[in-house]
């Protein structure tokens, strides 16, 4: 064949497809028993999509004259697919250093919450911000994330409470969008805390008749795209039905369905989101059985988070019933000033550790899984023909190294790959 392609990647000591049959998630076995291929190699066609993958030789004898912009000889390493990070709240202003040491000295996140502190602080800040200082920020967290492997992100607004605000933020992701290469999957989060002043009746109204008129018809006007809607579905925040109408408002306007749920109370968030045909909930930490058999049969995905019930000393949501019932189980950083995490393999560590998850089943839930959670499972998640080229190369032979050796990536990942483009390559010598 001769063809000119953007990117050949070969003499890989393992290239981790996860799946090669087009699934759109895995389950059970098929999350224990991922598709590697010892000594392979990749090729992305100058359309930054998959154009082969499979053993060195037989890529080498079928591209036999065909030509590259560039060669990646990945001899002693190995390519995973690009990490997806399917719960982040990125775009902020106002660290919340003071609060981290509140809660260490035993307060929990709600005490914080109601003494005017933790969203409502961010939101204040948030609110204050000027749009360019919010970018700024928001794409340097981003960096650090591709530079832990992150390819494919949901970022959400949440942050301001009231349309002007909100706005402003999804703003900033679509100039992001613009600005780097990361995939980004954006999430309208309104309904994130009652802003003060309101009660939930009223934020629910202005939510259904300001805010998200206002947002139908700057994504008619093709001005903004936004892909989910989330509410933060909690005792003293957002009840079942206010959660519900707006939930059902965002999928009338063709949203996916992907909210914070069950995370400090047992809410029934998990049947009211199967009920909806969610695609995700997250967080989960109080999930009911019931909960648990509603997800499985709606084939809505659990994005469980490490880092919260870490960070906030939460009981570990129960990821083995979960996967033993066939729940599609994916994973998220959570990435926001409570849980300051940009690093999905931390997070993979975290799953493993404390939720008591293999290491393929976290990768299959950091990478199929979560592009599932988005909506995206048929363009990425894993390394097959005619999917994004979006991967990592590791300086190790064996891909559990990006797990096992916790916060190491910054040393094991040697280059970060978006539809053929290396946009990190990180040449420090590493010393197993
Ligand atoms: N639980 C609600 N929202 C976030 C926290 C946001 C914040 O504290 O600023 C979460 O997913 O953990
Ligand atoms: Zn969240």
């Amino acid at each position: 064949m001769s063809k000119h392609h953007r990117l050949l990647v070969e003499n890989a000591s393992q290239v981790v497809l996860v799946c090669s049959n087009g699934e759109k998630y895995l389950t059970k076995d098929g999350m224990k028993n991922l598709c590697v291929i010892e000594n392979g190699s990749v090729v992305i066609g100058s359309d930054g999509l998959i154009k082969a993958v499979g053993p060195s030789e037989s890529i080498r004898s079928q591209h036999s004259g065909a030509t590259f912009e560039k060669v990646i000889d990945a001899t002693g390493m190995c390519v995973l697919p690009g990490l997806v990070d399917a719960h982040t709240h990125p775009v902020w202003a106002g660290d919340r250093v003071h609060e981290f040491a509140m809660k260490l000295a035993g307060a929990t996140y709600m005490d914080v919450h109601r003494a005017g502190g933790g969203i409502h602080f961010t939101v204040e800040h948030t609110r204050a911000a000027k749009a360019s200082d919010l970018l700024a920020s928001f794409c340097s967290r981003l960096v650090r994330m591709q530079r832990a492997g992150t390819t494919l992100v949901e970022c959400k607004s949440g942050y301001g409470l009231e349309l002007q605000t909100e706005l402003k933020m999804l703003e900033v992701i679509e100039a992001a969008k613009r600005t780097l290469s990361i995939n980004i999957s954006s999430t309208y989060c309104g309904a994130h805390a009652v802003p003060r002043g309101k009660t939930v009746a009223e934020a629910t109204e202005d939510i259904l008749q300001v805010q998200l008129p206002r947002l139908r018809e700057l994504m008619s006007a093709g001005i903004i795209s936004i892909d989910n809607i989330d509410v933060f579905c909690e005792q003293g925040v957002f009840d079942l039905d206010s959660t519900r109408s707006i939930l059902q408002a965002g999928r009338d306007m063709g949203l996916n369905i992907n909210f914070h749920g069950d995370e400090l109370h047992p809410m029934n968030s998990a049947q009211l989101g199967a009920e909806l045909g969610a695609l995700a909930i997250s967080h989960l930490e109080e999930v009911t059985d019931e909960g648990i058999k509603a997800m499985a049969r709606a084939k809505t995905a659990a994005v469980l988070l490490p880092t919260t019930a870490y960070i906030l000393r939460l009981p570990q949501p129960r990821a083995r019933d979960m996967l033993e019932a066939g729940v599609i189980v994916a994973l998220g950083s959570d990435f926001n000033p409570n849980a300051y995490c940009c690093s999905m393999p931390i997070v993979m560590h975290l799953a493993c550790v404390n939720m008591r998850m293999s290491m393929p089943e976290a990768l299959a839930a950091a990478t199929i899984n979560a592009a599932y959670a988005l909506g995206r499972s048929h363009t990425h998640g894993s390394l097959e023909v005619d999917k994004h080229g979006d991967l990592l190369i590791l300086k190790t032979a064996r891909w559990e190294h990006l797990i096992y050796q916790l916060g190491g990536h910054q040393e094991l990942v040697r280059h970060v790959i978006i539809k053929g483009n290396v946009i990190y390559d990180n040449d420090r010598t590493v010393d197993l």
